[in-house]
């Protein structure tokens, strides 16, 4: 982790130097060449029009930027806010425009869209990097050039990048609660990623140096927790996980709001509709109403679990998506847990495909 955690410094001392550093994609081997713009890098404007198409700018509402109108002539400029959530207003404002705007080459096929999302999250790193800095300049690069390693993100450095920022999620309430399966501390947790509270069962019975904590991350199902719904095995999974951790004596149950896998209520009742009605497996029927198979991140748990120092640590799961979502940010996994709840006639399908297509380990 440490050895990361250095590794990612030195890149962003060089962007903070106003130094060009690349990025490459991790589904192509497209590569971004991109820079804070500063008054003083003409010389680094120059690098990135030789090497690539036109260039792109990302500035924010308060940017000064009409100070570098001349340099910047033929830009694609994309207006942004810097938010955490950088990306999705990127998105959904396309065509937000102001007075102080000096190009906008409107941004309107989905093509386009799909490509922002790679460079939304520079955006959002970058404005990790530095407050103050709020223009960010890049191109996508033609001429194939050798990239020196040192000078080259790729999609691990901006997980960390994320991880480590620390305003993603704040505590906001803890209390007492009394459950069937024994006493847990409740902490409440605010998400500026998705907006939303997400939740963590914590017991520290039996806290020792060196000892490492059993961990459970539930994804939200409100069919299953609240409703019983015998259709899948969440209802069961959520309370022997309790279980377990109060027998271990040393862990946490976090609670993230992933309905439906990531893909929300709505969608995962439309796709309930083609499992039934098509015979769809849960796979093919989120790929039927459009989503993907699963959408989820986990950054939000990582930063729960960090919040807690609770890392290393074991985690109850079948879902090898877990640990490597996990890992993505850092936290290991010192060892998985089998959480395995028998089959009934009305989930049996529902657990082959968690097994057969989603690698689950059943
Ligand atoms: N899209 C979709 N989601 C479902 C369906 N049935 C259950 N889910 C969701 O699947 C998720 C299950 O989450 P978890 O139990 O935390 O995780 P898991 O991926 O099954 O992995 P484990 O840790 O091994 O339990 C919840 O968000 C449920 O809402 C379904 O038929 N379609």
């Amino acid at each position: 982790m440490n050895q990361l955690k250095e590794r990612l410094q030195k890149k962003l001392d060089h962007l903070r130097r106003g130094e060009v550093l690349y990025y490459k994609t991790e589904d192509s081997s497209d590569v971004y060449a991109f820079c804070f713009l500063k008054n003083s890098s003409a010389q680094n404007l120059t690098t990135l029009m030789t090497y690539g198409g036109p260039l792109s700018l990302l500035v924010s509402d308060q940017s000064e930027i009409c100070k570098s109108r001349e340099k910047i002539a033929d830009c694609t400029v994309l207006a942004c806010d810097f938010s955490a959530q950088g990306l999705m207003t990127l998105a959904s404002n396309p065509k937000q425009e102001g007075p102080d705007r000096i190009l906008l080459r409107v941004v309107e096929s989905h093509d386009i869209l799909k490509n922002l999302s790679v460079e939304g999250r520079i955006v959002e790193f970058a404005s990790n990097v530095e407050g103050e800095e709020h223009c960010l300049i890049y191109t996508k690069i033609y001429n194939s050039i050798n990239v020196d390693s040192s000078l080259l993100l790729n999609e691990e450095d901006i997980s960390l990048a994320r991880f480590f920022n620390p305003r993603l999620i704040d505590m906001t309430g803890m209390t007492e609660v009394e459950l069937q399966q024994g006493t847990f501390k409740l902490y409440s947790f605010y998400s500026e990623i998705d907006g939303r509270y997400h939740w963590a069962f914590v017991c520290n019975d039996r806290k020792k140096e060196n000892e490492t904590p059993l961990v459970r991350i539930e994804s939200e199902c409100l069919t299953g927790h609240v409703f019983g719904s015998l259709l899948c095995d969440c209802g069961d999974q959520l309370s022997k996980g309790l279980e377990e951790i109060k027998a271990y004596g040393y862990g946490a149950l976090v609670y993230l709001r992933q309905e439906g896998r990531g893909i929300g209520l709505k969608a995962k009742l439309d796709a309930y509709y083609f499992q039934q009605f098509h015979d769809m497996d849960t796979v093919d029927a989120n790929l039927a109403v459009g989503m993907p198979e699963d959408a989820r991140d986990y950054l939000i748990g990582a930063q729960i679990l960090n919040y807690l120092k609770f890392e290393p640590l074991k985690l109850l799961t079948n879902n090898p998506a877990k640990i490597s979502g996990l890992n993505r940010y850092g936290l290991s996994v010192e060892q998985q847990v089998s959480h395995i709840i028998p089959p009934s006639k009305h989930n049996k399908r529902y657990l082959d495909t968690k097994r057969d297509r989603m690698g689950h380990r059943i």
